[in-house]
């Protein structure tokens, strides 16, 4: 058995793992990362960039067509062949040679194989050639990532559905493709699968991005509606049965049957750690890892394990499941990790520099769907629920130059959650054609608590989209 000793040893080589080894060793430390599967993780492969390729020519296809004297030179349909090309290649054609050459480049040795805590700072990597023994002298990262949650439902398992991963992964366009869900995923792979020519029913049992202000799951529902799918508002399977030439059957709780060649389940997400080895350091098999605003994951009492050698970040953690923000948490734990090691003050406290505040506060999320999705902060029932006093103040996003220019039939919406107590922005959600770049600002103005009084200050470019920030400030009044 091969033995090796590092000052820090991450398991998974998702974005986030990727992240904290190379902000450990920018920092001065060693750092070895595991990876069972491909070093990138999820995100690379099966989620964000894949996703993006499969909705993004359709997406350009649409807009062009808003656009009187463009729309004028298109004069075919959407290559779908073409797409599923773009996709493979943004997928790395599922292949991490690139990814491993940059954990070369930085200086983290890979180990390939599954990663198994098997007591304090000890991780067992089994792999092809063997069980190595990593030894970290300060701390074992896990960020080991999330699967697709697939419910308990009669027949579902049985019935091979598909994931996220085979959907974004898909080598065809199903003729119909039915979706269990009407989060993120569905409404995403809805949007994308009806473009590329599928016959999509969505099975919505809370709504459409329910979590959301209102009108995004309504603007959202409507277009999806335009756009040729059925969405089922309510809609609960019972059961699923396959039948031999792949029919799918799935039954809802109201006795109804839909028929689909293919079903992809999207209800969220389960940790990967039912293997990792939680039963020794005293935790759940399977479970979320909670931990502390240090990352260190905490035990049954609510305590660091140990001396706080182990931390978690990422989806694994559930603190927000977006590959920024565990990016950003990766970030925060990899200098202070490197700043623990050599003595110096680590500064956790709200907005300090190892700390990961914003992941309470100001998460910023981008849904490409028809039309975006584009929110930080919190939602007005979201803030009335954690106590705020409130002023909601909404705009109709066609309402500005810019977007009159933008295109042709303009439509979306932009709505300002302001906390009356200390007058700043607290929440901020815009939905719309190509709202997606508009959202940083949002997310500045929030995570700086920049007054209203000093906004008026910053002074949107005339005719942008972006004007929406001035004419939100005049309906507030001054
Ligand atoms: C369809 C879809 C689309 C998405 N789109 C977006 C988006 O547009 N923007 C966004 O911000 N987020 C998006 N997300 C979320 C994003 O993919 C995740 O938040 C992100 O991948 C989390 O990164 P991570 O490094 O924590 O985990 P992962 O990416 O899951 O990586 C974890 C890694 O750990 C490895 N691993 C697990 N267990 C072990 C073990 N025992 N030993 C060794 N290795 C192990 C895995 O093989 C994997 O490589 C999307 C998710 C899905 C499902
Ligand atoms: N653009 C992006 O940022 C992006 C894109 C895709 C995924 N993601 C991330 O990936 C994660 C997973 O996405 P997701 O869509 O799977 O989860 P989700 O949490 O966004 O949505 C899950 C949906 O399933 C429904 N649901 C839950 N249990 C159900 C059940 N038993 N039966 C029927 N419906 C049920 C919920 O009401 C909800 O609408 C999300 O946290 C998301 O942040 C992000």
């Amino acid at each position: 058995m091969v033995a090796e000793t590092y000052d820090v040893v991450v398991i998974g080589a998702g974005p986030v793992g990727e992240n904290v080894a190379d902000r450990a060793v920018q920092g001065g430390l060693s750092v070895a990362i595991v990876e069972r599967e491909l070093v990138g993780g999820e995100c690379s492969y099966w989620a964000c960039m894949p996703t993006k390729a499969l909705l993004r020519s359709a997406a350009a296809l649409r807009a062009v067509k808003k656009l009187p004297g463009a729309r004028e030179a298109v004069t075919g349909e959407l290559d779908v062949a073409a797409v599923l090309r773009r996709r493979d290649a943004f997928a790395s054609d599922w292949k991490d040679d690139g990814q491993v050459a940059w954990l070369e480049s930085a200086g983290i040795p890979l180990y390939r194989g599954h990663g198994r805590i098997t007591g304090e700072k000890v991780v067992e990597v089994t792999g092809e050639n063997g069980v190595t023994t990593l030894t970290a002298r300060h701390a074992v990262v896990v960020a080991t990532g999330s699967g697709a949650l697939v419910p308990d439902i009669e027949g579902l398992r049985a019935s091979k559905p598909w994931t996220s991963r085979e959907t974004v992964a898909a080598k065809e366009v199903p003729g119909r493709l039915a979706i269990i869900g009407g989060g993120v995923v569905a409404s995403e792979m809805a949007t994308a699968f009806s473009s590329l020519g599928a016959t999509v029913e969505v099975l919505a049992r809370d709504g459409v991005l329910h979590v959301q202000e209102p009108f995004v799951g309504e603007r959202v529902t409507a277009a999806l509606q335009e756009a040729g799918v059925t969405v089922r508002v309510g809609a609960e399977a019972a059961s699923v049965r396959r039948d031999d030439d792949g029919t799918v059957h799935i039954t809802l709780k109201s006795g109804e049957e839909i028929e689909a060649d293919e079903l992809l389940v999207a209800i969220g997400r389960t940790p990967n750690t039912e293997d990792i080895g939680l039963d020794a350091v005293g935790l759940k098999p399977g479970s979320w890892l909670t931990v502390d605003d240090a990352m260190r994951v905490l035990g049954e009492d609510g305590t660091p394990l140990g001396d706080g050698w182990l931390y978690a970040i990422g989806d694994v953690n559930r603190r927000v499941l977006l590959t920024h923000q565990g990016k950003y948490q990766a970030r925060a734990l990899g200098d202070g990790l490197a700043a623990r090691a050599k003595g110096e003050t680590v500064d956790v406290g709200p907005w300090g520099r190892h700390a990961a505040t914003a992941d309470e506060r100001a998460v910023p999320q981008v849904v490409f769907t028809e039309p975006e999705m584009a929110a930080v902060g919190l939602t007005a029932a979201a803030a009335e629920a954690a106590g705020l006093r409130i002023r909601v103040v909404d705009y109709d996003l066609a309402a500005t130059a810019g977007s009159s220019l933008h295109a042709e039939g303009y439509s979306g919406h932009a709505r300002m959650v302001v906390d009356e107590d200390r007058k700043v922005i607290v929440g901020f959600t815009l939905v719309g054609p190509d709202v997606a770049e508009l959202l940083h600002a949002a997310t500045i103005a929030i995570v700086a608590e920049v007054p209203l009084d000093r906004l008026w200050h910053a002074v949107p470019s005339f005719p942008t989209v972006s004007e929406v920030w001035l004419r939100l400030l005049e309906a507030y009044g001054r």
